[in-house]
Parts: structure tokens; sequence; C-alpha cells
């Protein structure tokens, strides 16, 4: 994929599903989230309007609140006009090839694993539990990292282990584990369920684990509006909603089991996603996202 941005002094070196990555001169990295959103595994169009500054400033605030857990690999949201907002400056950091994920109530592909064996990433779970259960404790539930629009498959904690060593596994289920209580409860006080999240983990040269990528982001996690929570069924969305319910309806034309794209997204779709990014900022921290 070409550079989105053309950073002056960067050099565009890795574009994921919604952020992009660059060099830069001084041997950091400048990391940029875009407006891109995703559904059902496709690209979505059009961009929603400022989605990269919203959850640029929430994975700030995130970094901040948990800076006692964790340290993180922000260096300064100083960087060039053309991605002002939308780019953070972070350290280099020798990233962790595990997908570090905590699950508080079960859904997706953990929901499949646990119909299929009673089992998740190893872990076994009690008899009786759906689509949106909470789970009695949360569960680390690490996976690959799958190459560029593949899919990350489940490991077990052991293969974690036999992957990186048994006391950096331990130490990343602890990482992993303490970011999503802290997430999971700040979160709840505020009438959103964060019901699983992806961490990004690098290594300084000195053996630091470091938070990095983004951090609790609907992006990164699955934000649940808590007053519409009920186990037995697929949970609302907080931000994506609006879109997957356009998209399965009649009015967008599209059969989502077909091989066709989605179309594009309709302008009120557009901004009332939108409206719900910055709802779910406004919400978490407190402050005002210009509107
Ligand atoms: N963050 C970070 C980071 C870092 N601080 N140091 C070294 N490498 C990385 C890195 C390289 N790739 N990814 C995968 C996730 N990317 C995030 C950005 O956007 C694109 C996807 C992380």
């Amino acid at each position: 994929m070409s550079a989105p941005y053309d950073v002056p002094g960067a050099t565009h070196v890795y574009s994921g599903k919604v952020r992009d990555l660059y060099d830069l001169p001084n041997g950091h990295l400048l990391m940029v989230a875009s407006d891109r959103i995703s559904a059902y595994d496709h690209a979505l169009e059009p961009p929603i309007p400022d989605k990269g500054e919203i959850l640029t400033r929430m994975s700030l605030w995130w970094f901040d609140q948990l800076a006692d857990v964790a340290p993180n690999h922000v260096v300064s949201t100083d960087v060039p006009d053309v991605v002002a907002g939308r780019g953070i400056e972070v350290e280099r950091l020798d990233m962790v090839t595990v997908e570090c994920i905590a699950r508080g109530y079960l859904t997706g592909s953990g929901l499949a694993d646990y119909r299929a064996s009673g089992v998740v990433s190893g872990i076994a779970l009690p008899p009786g539990l759906t689509d949106g259960s909470k789970l009695p404790e949360p569960i680390f539930t690490p996976s690959t990292k799958a190459e560029y629009g593949g899919h990350d498959e489940p490991i077990s904690y052991e293969q974690v282990a036999d992957a990186v060593g048994s006391e950096l596994a331990a130490r990343l289920r602890d990482l992993t584990l303490e970011v999503y209580a802290r997430g999971e409860a700040l979160a709840r006080e505020r009438g959103i369920i964060v019901a699983d999240t992806k961490i990004e983990v690098g290594l300084r040269g000195d053996g630091t684990l470091v938070l990095a990528d983004e951090l609790l982001t609907p992006d990164s996690s699955r934000f649940w509006p808590a007053d519409a929570w009920e186990p037995g069924r697929a949970q609302t969305s907080y931000d994506k909603q609006f879109v997957r319910d356009w998209l399965t309806s009649p009015a967008s034309g599209w059969d989502r089991a077909s091989d066709t794209p989605p179309p594009r997204l309709p302008g009120e779709i557009v901004e009332r996603t939108r409206a719900r990014y910055v709802e779910a900022y406004e919400t978490l921290t407190g402050e005002t996202f210009r509107r």
C-alpha cells in the first residue's frame, strides 16, 4: 500500500488496516492513525472523518492513565503538520511476536472455540456460557501475529512460553491482564464494557516491557455500551453498530456471504459513526473533542 501521507523527513515502512508506520531520521518511528474503518473483514469507504485523531487522543489518554502499570513508547506528539493530531513519534522497540489478548467476556473467535471444545487458548471454561457472557475472571488468550490481511491464530500460554521463554511469557500474561483489568474497570464506571483487548508490547535493550501500538481503543478492543449488555445474543458494538446494521440491511443491497466488497457508506452512517467515536472519547476521558 502506498504511503497515505507524504510526511516530510519520514519514510513509509508499513501499513496496517487502519494505521501506518514511518521511519524517522532520529531512529524513532512515526505511527499515524488513519480515518480508515473496517467491518466484516473489509476495508470500508469512505473513511470516518477525525476517527484517527479521536483514537490517537484516546490511546494517549490510556497511556497516561496506565503509566503506573508500565511505560509506553510515546516520545512526542510534536509531529509534522500533515499528520498533526493523528501522528505520534514513538520509541523503536523490539516487538514481541505474540498478540497479547485479554478477554473478560466471551464472544467472537473465543466463543467459537468454546462452543467447539469448551476451551479457549488452552483454558477450560465452565459450561453454560453464551455469547456475551462475563467470564468468571479475565483470561489471557494470546495469538500469533498474522501477516497483513491474514487472521491471527489462537495459541496456548504453553506455546507462548515455548516461543519466548517461560519468564517473558509470564510477564506478558501478567501485563496484559493488568492492563485489561484497569481499563475494563475504568471504562465500566463510565458505562462502557471493554469485552476484550489486544495490546502490543515491545522490549527495550534492558529488558523493560513497554506498551506500544495503540491502547484500549475500539480498534484494539471490543467496546459495548453497558446499558445494552444482554448475554445470549451478539452484543451492540459501541462504535460500529450503525455500520454493521446498514451493511446487513436491505438498504445496502450487499450480501455479506458474497465475495463482493461492501458498498460505500451513506453520509448519515458516516456521521453517526463519527459521533459514536467522539462520544466514546468524551465519555471515557471527560474531555471534549472539538465537534
Ligand atoms: N507500535 C509500535 C512499534 C514500536 N514502538 N517499535 C517498533 N516496532 C513497532 C511496530 C511495528 N509494527 N507494529 C505492528 C502494529 N503497527 C502499529 C503501527 O501501525 C501499523 C501497525 C508495531
